[in-house]
């Protein structure tokens, strides 16, 4: 089965969540110290100046495993998933019934796991082999004015409240650590009634009077102490401090049992004196204690049991001139010894977050922060420059843990939380990690500011100090899938390197390119909503405008389309191009109305023609005289000849009009010709003129002649009746006296010419019907002098009868 070496090498980019589940061997990633690395010169401070970070250490990861309680070896909790290999090798079997065998079976995963560490340390290790490991020369190191971080990370009920504070008599890393500052500042103290307090205004920048505050809190908490020592004898149950209900007094009680003095191995008071301190300098101790929980900063050191319970006061978190992040309002209290400083531990320990659950029944519900700051003076200084502070911060993480096991609603947020927080810090690690590695590549932001906790230890992985960290882990098999986890985690900061200046420099650059983003985003927003605001104001403009210039077109078209109605409407034809579909509709509807009107007035010409040709038929067949009267119509021959040329001149005029309508409808078709159309119908109209002009000239020829031939014919009656004789047999008597009232009596004459053929027809007898001497031929100019008869024709051309419906000739409706 492979083994893989969980270097976290391939751990992504900032936006993974999770660890990857394997990771590749990489050599070249070994985070074991080698001999090979040269030491620091710690008086010089962390790195030395213009070293690159290849010649920094890498940070410290310590891993302590924990004994198993009887408990959980009756469980059956010991499977042997936890094998330390050597001394800085741990290997991982996963048990049956984890899901990191199950995935492994589906071949998802692997179900070993090998792990590297600065040093590990066995169930068997005990508190002082630990410290003297891991603590003893971070002391030394503050003392000699560098600053450090101890952090505790692991599942939770894994020990690190153990491994930081200790139980009973086994005391853990910190009373430890301070029990050896003090023996080390043995006669190095600086009374605390002699420090002034503007020398430590300068570097908290507090307001001054708030050392005076400190040291009222620094009795108050350590007189509350002793009367919680006094009171702790025979108090087992009221955990309730008033502060949330979220303390348990009888359990820090218990965990602090007898231990109301500073218990501590003989070995660790070893180094007493101050060997390697500075000359001259005097030293002042002051501690702090605060707690993260769910997102915010509570005061451990703000609260007197002897007052009423009351809401907890968050602190802020601000940036000092150097942009440092520091907690601002934060309690520093002076103390003069060991003992003093636990008993103030023990009283903040009372305001801490703690809570029961499934795992350990004193569970850390908050990440606490214990701080020592050593302020460095020489007497004999200007109290400005002499100074100089180093810190020892001390950080017990609450214990990641799955949110589903949590049925608490409280307990579950609280695990969302550490989670998240316990998350950001891989993140950090991670981007630390991945911009040592890949300097060749644009750095990546450490996204220090993405949670309280990573913000507040900032500093720490900057390049103000230099960090280690303790993993903690618990080999009971049912909790095999989080240790996995937390190793992991673990592996990353192996990776990592403490920040040189550069670092610093590096993450203050991101710190204030994030500002400096965070203004830009700003900017751009508020640019952004003016050039909204900008924008809405020029659309409501623009619409304005266009709303009134559409007004203004809508009326001009308005206007316009009445104009063009009106000219429709006034207009007869079409006078202008047509312009679109519409109007040039209408201008051949308007056409076909006046064709139509061209062909009713056609029809009339040609009833009117028809009436005149057999009018002329007519005159024609009256005119037809017998040789022997040749001298006598002659005259009336040569008028009809010309009747005749004149009708045959009609017909081609018709035909003329014909080919003019027909051309005129064609044109109206193309609804191009209106106008020639036009000129065709005035050209027609014309003809008809000129032809009622010959007509009326060739009745009045003819009724001439007739007139002569009357006058000639009464003539040869006269004659006649001198010499009495049988009428000819073609006159007959008139009828009636009036039936001769019209146009020469041509109606009676063809009474009687239709019983006869046409050529044997007596020519006299069409035309001079029998009447009466003393007829009443109203036209007789004689009778009526006044009255001609040019004039009488003309009157009965004028009135003419409207023409009969006789139809159209087929060989002219034709050509329509
Ligand atoms: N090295 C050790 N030797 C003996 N007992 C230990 C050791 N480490 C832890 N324990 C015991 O295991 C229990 C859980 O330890 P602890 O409370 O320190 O866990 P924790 O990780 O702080 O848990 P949480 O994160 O929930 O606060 C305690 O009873 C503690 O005494």
């Amino acid at each position: 089965m492979a083994v893989f070496e969980s270097t976290a090498a391939e751990h992504g980019g900032l936006s993974r969540p999770r660890l990857p589940e394997i990771s590749v061997i990489s050599p070249g990633l070994d985070p074991r110290p080698t001999t090979a690395e040269p030491k620091l010169a710690v008086k010089s401070g962390l790195v030395r100046q213009g070293s690159g970070e290849e010649n920094t250490e890498r940070v410290k990861v310590y891993l302590r495993i924990r004994p198993l309680t009887e408990t959980e070896r009756e469980r059956g909790e010991e499977q042997g998933c936890v094998a330390v290999q050597d001394e800085g090798t741990l290997l991982l079997k996963a048990p049956k019934e984890s899901q990191n065998m199950r995935t492994a079976e589906r071949g998802i995963t692997q179900s070993m796991h090998k792990f590297s560490f600065s040093k590990i340390f066995g169930p068997e290790t005990t508190q002082q082999q630990f410290y003297e490991s891991t603590m003893k020369t971070m002391v030394k190191d503050v003392l000699q004015g560098e600053n450090r971080l101890l952090y505790t990370y692991g599942v939770t009920n894994s020990g690190k409240t153990y491994t930081i504070q200790g139980s009973g008599r086994e005391t853990g890393l910190l009373p430890r650590a301070l029990a050896s500052l003090f023996r080390k500042l043995q006669g190095r103290l600086y009374g605390a009634m002699d420090l002034k307090p503007v020398m430590y205004q300068d570097v908290r920048q507090l307001e001054p009077g708030e050392v005076r505050v400190e040291e009222i809190r620094r009795n108050s908490l350590l007189k509350e102490d002793e009367n919680l020592t006094s009171r702790r004898v025979g108090t087992t149950t009221n955990g309730d401090s008033g502060f949330g209900g979220l303390s348990s007094t009888s359990n820090i009680a218990s965990q602090l049992e007898d231990t109301d003095s500073v218990c501590l191995e003989p070995d660790s008071l070893s180094h007493s004196g101050g060997d390697d301190l500075e000359e001259g300098v005097q030293f002042s101790i002051w501690v702090s204690f605060y707690e993260i929980y769910n997102e915010f900063l509570y005061d451990l050191l703000d609260a007197s049991p002897s007052l009423q319970p009351r809401k907890r006061v968050t602190l802020r978190l601000s940036d000092d001139k150097q942009g440092n992040p520091y907690v601002k309002d934060l309690t520093w209290i002076q103390v003069r010894s060991a003992e003093e400083a636990w008993k103030i531990l023990r009283a903040g320990r009372r305001n801490q977050s703690f809570a029961s659950t499934h795992l350990n029944q004193n569970s850390s519900r908050s990440h606490s922060i214990f701080s020592i700051r050593v302020l460095h003076i020489r007497p004999e200084a200007d109290s400005g420059q002499a100074m100089h502070i180093s810190e020892l911060t001390v950080c017990d993480l609450a214990g990641s843990e799955r949110c589903k096991e949590q049925r608490n609603g409280e307990r579950m947020k609280e695990a969302n939380n550490i989670n998240t927080s316990l998350l950001t810090l891989g993140r950090c690690i991670a981007a630390l990690r991945h911009n040592q590695n890949n300097k060749s590549r644009p750095p990546q932001v450490v996204p220090f500011r993405d949670s309280k906790l990573t913000r507040v230890l900032q500093g720490f992985f900057c390049g103000r100090g230099t960090s280690s960290m303790v993993v903690n882990i618990n080999p009971c098999a049912s909790i095999y899938d989080e240790t996995l986890q937390a190793l992991k985690f673990s592996a990353i900061a192996t990776q990592v390197r403490h920040s040189c200046i550069f670092s610093c420099n590096v993450c203050f650059f991101f710190f204030f390119f994030y500002l400096f983003s965070e203004t830009l985003e700003a900017e751009r927003a508020l640019i952004e909503e003016r050039y909204e605001d900008k924008i809405t104001n020029l659309q409501k403009h623009l619409k304005k405008f266009y709303s009134q210039e559409l007004k203004e077109r809508d009326q001009e078209i308005e206007a316009l389309s009445a104009a063009l109605e009106k000219n429709k409407e006034a207009g007869s034809g079409p006078t202008s191009e047509p312009q679109g579909d519409a109007p040039r509709r209408s201008q051949r509807l308007t056409a076909q109305t006046e064709l139509c009107k061209l062909r009713a007035e056609l029809d009339q010409c040609r009833a009117e023609l028809l009436t005149k040709t057999q009018e002329l038929i007519k005159l024609k067949m009256q005119l037809e005289v017998p040789g022997s009267t040749g001298t006598l119509t002659g005259a009336a021959d040569r008028k009809l000849e010309e009747g005749q040329r004149n009708l045959r001149q009609l017909r081609l005029d018709l035909q003329r009009l014909g080919l003019d309508l027909q051309s005129g409808e064609r044109a109206c078709c193309r609804n191009t010709g209106g106008e020639r159309l036009r000129q065709a119908l005035n050209a027609a109209d014309e003809t008809l003129v000129k032809q009622d002009q010959i007509l009326v000239e060739l009745q009045n020829g003819l009724i001439l002649v007739k007139a002569d031939l009357r006058r000639k014919a009464d003539t040869l009656a006269q004659t006649q009746a001198t010499r009495p004789q049988l009428p000819p047999s073609g006159f007959s008597a008139p009828t009636t006296p009036g039936s001769c009232k019209k146009r020469g009596c041509g109606a009676a004459a063809s009474c009687d010419a239709e019983n006869r053929p046409p050529q044997k027809r007596p020519f006299f007898q069409s035309l001079f019907p029998t009447r009466t001497p003393t007829r009443k031929y109203n036209t007789c100019p004689v009778e009526e002098p006044n009255v001609t008869p040019y004039s009488r024709i003309l009157r009965s051309r004028q009135r003419s009868p409207p023409p009969s419906p006789v139809t159209t000739p087929r060989t002219l409706r034709g050509k329509y």
